[in-house]
């Protein structure tokens, strides 16, 4: 016997007994003589097929296999009907009914419709599982125990099973903005469709436009021969993942709120109206009120693409997850480059602790990456992360003492003036050193590692014309 239940429901004594009699070593069945009857039983016996009669006495078989479908839409029905009933059959078709047999029953059609219905299911319960192993291995994975983002990730659980209600995640960079956007993706009913992701900064202003809605061929000089597809048309049945919404620029934002108000547009240069259907997540780091105050962002837009809004805390505001971060990136690393580090040192864990983190998870993630790479060993030290004053060793406790000017009633701006200072000791060390990083490096009493990587950042933040300013410096021995 295989282990699938059937229902059996007609008045019929004879057809009831004549099905059972060719089925019953089969199948499990259960026979009943009314509709009534074998919804009551529906829930204690769970069928996976029904055999249902449509000229039944009190509730008939179209009302009967609309209750069935309410209760369970993926319940495949076969409907009996005597000849001259055709007319309630394709009724019946209509409402998601599986097939149909006609009275007088020959048991070998009703073996083939049996086995086929049977069939279908089985292969939608292997598709099914397929799907949800395929959903847990794309599943992006979180850490974080911290209050504010278990709520966050039951609100993100919630709006989820919507497959196009937009979504605005809001946070500083580095805080997991894009997993927010892709575990969205994942969890919603459009998770077998795309998950295209557009960096709405770093296409310029005048190929918006055709990035986003693709266009026809010959549609502007440059443009394809062959026209192109955009990525709205691309992420069709999926996912649109907008990252730095607040970068485009007026006219892309009046062409995406056309969009987004339909699902239609046109492709540059198209005549003709093509429909999507996308959920768009976006995400920023910018203040898009203050930009809609400043007129640089569009209201209609803003309360368009934020039907529902996440706002995602910096590093600093889950500081509890820190530490369990900390641990996750020690092990990951560890991992990867086949290092057996111990754990961290109990001043790198205070340093953690204070760190100001602006660069969030993400500077975090870097660090640890980098000093897993390159630590001596056993544990990871302070120098080993780059972090706070370890030139008088680890754990020494003494606090090298300089001199410094007074602090004035005025204050001081202590984070320009600590800018001010890593630029001004590093290009002297490296003017001193005559380029030579090590030499460098020993100049400011650091490892090589950590000199390369601050020098590295301070050199991405300056602006050209800071960098003149520097070499002047370095000629001129400042
Ligand atoms: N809760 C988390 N668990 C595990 N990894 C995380 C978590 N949050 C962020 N990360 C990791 O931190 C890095 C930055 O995350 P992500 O790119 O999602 O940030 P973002 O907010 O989109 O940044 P940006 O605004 O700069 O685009 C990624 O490597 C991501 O995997």
């Amino acid at each position: 016997m295989t282990d699938y239940t059937l229902f059996i429901v007609d008045d019929e004594k004879t057809i009831r007994e004549g099905i059972t009699a060719c089925f019953e070593e089969d199948y499990r069945l259960f026979s009943y003589m009314t509709a009534e009857d074998a919804l009551q039983n529906l829930e204690a016996h769970d069928p996976d097929l029904v055999l249902l009669d449509i000229g039944l006495p009190g509730m008939n078989g179209i009302q009967a296999l609309q209750e069935l479908k309410a209760v369970n839409p993926d319940l495949p029905v076969i409907m009996i009907t005597a000849y001259e009933d055709i007319h309630s059959v394709i009724q019946c078709m209509k409402q998601g009914a599986y097939d149909y047999i006609v009275k007088p029953l020959q048991m070998e059609g009703l073996e083939v419709a049996i086995a086929n219905a049977l069939e279908t299911i089985r292969l939608k319960k292997e598709i099914k599982s397929l799907q949800e192993k395929l959903i847990r291995k794309n599943m992006p994975f979180f850490i974080g125990e911290s209050q504010v983002f278990r709520d966050i990730l039951d609100y993100v659980e919630k709006v989820a099973k919507s497959p196009d209600t937009p979504v605005l995640i809001i946070g500083e960079t580095g805080t997991g903005k894009e997993l927010i956007a892709n575990t969205i993706h994942h969890r919603s009913p459009n998770f077998s469709g795309p998950f295209i992701t557009v960096n709405c900064a770093a296409i310029p202003p005048n190929l918006i436009e055709s990035e986003l809605f693709g266009y026809e061929k010959g549609a502007f000089s440059g443009a394809n021969a062959g026209g192109k597809k955009g990525l709205i048309e691309m992420a069709d049945k999926g996912t649109l993942f907008l990252d730095e919404v607040g970068d485009l620029n007026l006219d892309a934002q009046a062409k995406l709120l056309r969009f987004m108000e339909d699902g239609e547009f046109y492709k540059v240069g198209g005549t003709e109206k093509k429909r999507v259907a996308t959920r768009i997540v976006s995400a920023t780091n910018k203040n898009l009120e203050e930009m809609i105050g400043k007129d640089t962002y569009r209201r209609d837009l803003f309360y368009r693409i934020g039907v529902i809004k996440i706002q995602e805390p910096s590093l600093k505001e889950r500081d509890d997850d820190i530490l369990i971060f900390t641990r996750y990136f020690l092990q990951m690393f560890n991992e990867k480059f086949d290092r057996s580090l111990t754990g961290i040192s109990q001043t790198a864990l205070e340093l953690l602790k204070t760190h100001t983190w602006e660069g969030n998870v993400r500077e975090l993630k870097n660090m640890m990456e980098r000093a897993v790479l390159t630590a001596a060993g056993p544990e990871l030290t302070s120098e080993d992360l780059g972090l706070g004053d370890f030139s008088a060793g680890e754990d020494a406790g003494d606090i090298p003492h300089f001199d410094l000017a007074p602090l004035s009633p005025k204050g001081v701006d202590l984070n320009a003036m600590r800018t001010y200072m890593d630029e001004f000791y590093f290009s002297q060390a490296m003017a001193l050193a005559k380029g030579n990083e090590t030499r460098a490096a020993r100049l400011l009493n650091l490892k090589h590692h950590a000199f390369r990587y601050q020098y590295k950042k301070i050199m991405g933040r300056r602006t050209p014309e800071n960098q003149e300013t520097a070499s002047e410096g370095n000629r001129n021995g400042i």
